[in-house]
């Protein structure tokens, strides 16, 4: 019998089964058989292809933001709270086996959510699907540590462990270092800082242990060994999070209040509808989009429809959120709003003139 059978008579068999005192310590095993069997469907096959490549999923929209946590701690729940989209929930783990991605439209943005399968201890040394979903992760603009509120906060620290393993540095900013290799000419370090975490001869050694003989460093922030090493090795991704606890229904007010405080944290419960505009708005400000409005000559701005950009987005960027054809013919902008230097006039501006949120901007080409 294949497990996707086997998945099925177990399935069947929960239904059949009455909840009761009596029955609750088979339900308990039915629960664990299926989560096994649905644990191994996640197991990598040759046919799954390489585990270090993604999901195939179309990025779309704004921005994308990637739902990351273990089984059943309300990462479908939420997608279908929150977007169009449905994805099957349940209470039995590893219900997700793919990547399901829903829009999530705010403020005149689209944001692209994607619901992905939960993700096990070990994953990043290949268990389950974890490097399918890791390589996801790594491409979303923000990433939405998902937690049971209900469980130990040991979770969280597992959760950073596997993603930490994997290369993913969550909100941590790339370090301030200049690396620059060269052919010849030796090794040069230079630090603009006292460095109190590393030192010299560490960083030798590491440069020795990686055979780089030639090469030109500048060190500008007080780094950790281990941060030097990340630069070194240069594929590690630095992604924004917010850490988002479900389920606050199931704990006290004194909870609550307690995790509400941690910094990039966010309490919701996705069954009683609690603080899910609130998340929205976070994830909002996370991303820092910049909303701008264009205008025809002697029209009203067009509120209907403004251009969602990414934080420090240009003149160009705008062109090019209109029509590819525009930059290239671009002659000059007028701005109105914040970023105008003669607000509430407006300012006459080149491609290179950086958009602030809620400008309006009209084009002229040649
Ligand atoms: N009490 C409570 N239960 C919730 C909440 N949100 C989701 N659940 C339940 O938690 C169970 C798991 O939800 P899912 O959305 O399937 O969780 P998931 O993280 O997508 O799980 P996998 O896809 O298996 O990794 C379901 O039975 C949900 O009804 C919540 O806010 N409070
Ligand atoms: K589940
Ligand atoms: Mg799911």
């Amino acid at each position: 019998m294949g497990i996707l059978e086997k998945i099925k008579q177990i399935e069947e068999e929960m239904a059949r089964t009455q909840k009761n005192k009596a029955t609750e310590y088979h339900l308990g095993l039915l629960k664990a058989k299926l989560a096994r069997y649905r644990a191994q469907l996640l197991e990598p096959t040759a046919k799954s292809g390489g585990q270090g490549s993604g999901f195939d999923v179309q990025k779309s929209g704004d921005a994308r933001v990637a739902l990351i946590g273990f089984p059943s701690v309300g990462k479908s729940t939420l997608l279908s709270k929150t977007t169009h989209t449905a994805s099957e929930a349940a209470a039995y783990e590893f219900t997700t086996l793919t990547a399901i991605p829903g829009v999530i439209e705010y403020k005149g943005a689209r944001i692209q959510l994607l619901d992905l399968p939960g993700i096990l201890e070990g994953a990043s040394q290949g268990r389950g699907r974890g490097r399918q979903v890791v390589a996801t992760a790594k491409t979303a603009d923000l990433i939405l540590v998902m937690l049971d509120a209900t469980k130990s906060d040991e979770q969280r620290r597992l959760l950073e462990l596997e993603l930490d393993a994997v290369g993913i540095r969550l909100n941590k900013s790339k370090p301030d270092v200049v690396f620059k290799r060269k052919t010849t000419g030796g090794i040069t370090i230079n630090a603009t800082v006292k460095l109190t975490k590393t030192d010299e001869k560490t960083i030798r050694t590491i440069l020795a242990g990686y055979k780089l003989h030639n090469c030109d460093i500048m060190i500008r922030e007080d780094i950790t060994t281990d941060e030097f090493i990340d630069v070194l090795i240069g594929t590690r991704k630095y992604l924004p999070c917010l850490y988002v606890y479900n389920k606050i229904d199931g704990i006290s007010l004194e909870q609550i209040d307690k995790i509400a405080r941690q910094p990039s944290t966010v309490v919701i419960s996705c069954e009683l509808d609690l603080n899910l505009d609130y998340l929205i708005d976070r994830i909002w400000d996370e991303l820092s989009l910049v909303k701008v409005y264009t205008k025809k000559r002697g029209a009203q701005p067009d509120l209907s429809d403004p251009i969602c950009l990414r934080k420090g987005a240009t003149i160009e960027d705008v062109c090019n959120g209109v029509h590819r054809s525009l930059a290239p013919n671009f002659r000059y902008a007028l701005i109105w709003g914040k970023s105008s230097k003669f607000s509430p006039h407006a300012q006459k501006v080149s491609l290179a003139h950086a958009v602030h949120d809620e400008d309006v901007v009209s084009i002229f080409t040649k």
